[in-house]
């Protein structure tokens, strides 16, 4: 008998599927996990913009939850948008029972279109609980109060994060000028590690730092230490990237290549 090595992504919905719940269980069939989920919002959303959101009632969230934790033996789980600081409260509860095993939280907090997803007072719920947060360089500034525009100020923001809660922090680099690199800055017990990979040319950046923090569930449900996780991730974000460079999908921000269609 094989049971598949199980994640669970507890997310909002993007009806153009390129971030949110559908990036997430994407990454984590391309990465070979059984993906589960938990909505915890409703986006009316495309490549362009976020057009509508409706944020679930926090009760059909714990009730998600419990189908899915008493049916599957989860190894791993990732958190995006949240919505409500109520529907974060549900889940810290969860997590403060230990139910929400290699958690990694991705600090949704504004989309790339400027839609403003999250709030910073749900996310802080969450922190304490994270083996992992993968903040990008505006969600780390907006969770430390300081700005955060270059390498040093990255690395100084995932030191407080790991110091206010979350085990270890990846501050990304999407948005940082770092010229012809993409670079992350990853804290945690060992120490600082700045992650560097080739900066592809593309504007189809949608869903990058959900399909980040969903590769970085898989690998760790997979048994991957987290520097070995982050770092796996992050050369499957490249991959994806690069294999989306030059679709046409969508008149705005496409999505990657999840499944290396075009590689
Ligand atoms: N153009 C690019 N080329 C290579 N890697 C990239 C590029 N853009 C982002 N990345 C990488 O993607 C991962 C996610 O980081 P990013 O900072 O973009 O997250 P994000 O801003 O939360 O994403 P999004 O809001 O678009 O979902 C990081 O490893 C980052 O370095
Ligand atoms: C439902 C949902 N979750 C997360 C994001 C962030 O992704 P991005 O910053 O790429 O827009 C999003 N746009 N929609």
């Amino acid at each position: 008998m094989t049971t598949p090595t199980t994640v669970l992504t507890v997310a909002g919905s993007d009806s153009g599927a390129g971030a949110g719940i559908q990036a997430d269980l994407k990454v984590f069939a391309a990465l070979g996990a059984y993906g589960t989920s938990v909505l915890t919002a409703v986006t009316a959303q495309n490549t362009r913009g976020v057009d509508a959101v409706l944020p679930l009632p926090p009760q059909t969230v714990s009730d998600q939850l419990d189908s899915v934790l008493s049916d599957f033996t989860v190894r791993a789980v990732k958190t995006g948008m949240l919505g409500t600081p109520a529907v974060a409260g549900a889940i810290a509860e969860a997590a403060a029972a230990g139910r929400l095993p290699q958690l990694v939280v991705d600090p949704v907090l504004v989309a790339t279109s400027g839609h403003r997803l999250g709030v910073v007072e749900a996310v802080v719920r969450l922190l304490p609980y994270a083996r992992v947060a993968t903040p990008n360089s505006a969600e780390a500034a907006a969770l430390t109060g300081a700005p955060v525009t270059g390498v040093a100020e990255m690395t100084a923001a995932a030191r407080a994060l790991a110091a206010g809660g979350a085990e270890w922090v990846i501050v990304t680099g999407g948005d940082v000028d770092t010229g012809d690199e993409a670079v992350d800055v990853l804290h945690g017990p060992d120490g600082t590690t700045v992650l560097r990979a080739p900066r592809v040319p593309t504007r189809h950046t949608h869903g990058t730092g959900c399909s980040f923090s969903a590769a970085t569930a898989v690998r760790l449900a997979l048994g991957d230490p987290v520097p070995v996780a982050v770092a796996a991730a992050k050369e499957y974000v490249t991959r994806a990237l690069a294999g989306a460079r030059d679709w046409e999908l969508g008149a705005g921000r496409g999505p990657m290549d999840h499944f290396g269609w075009s590689a």
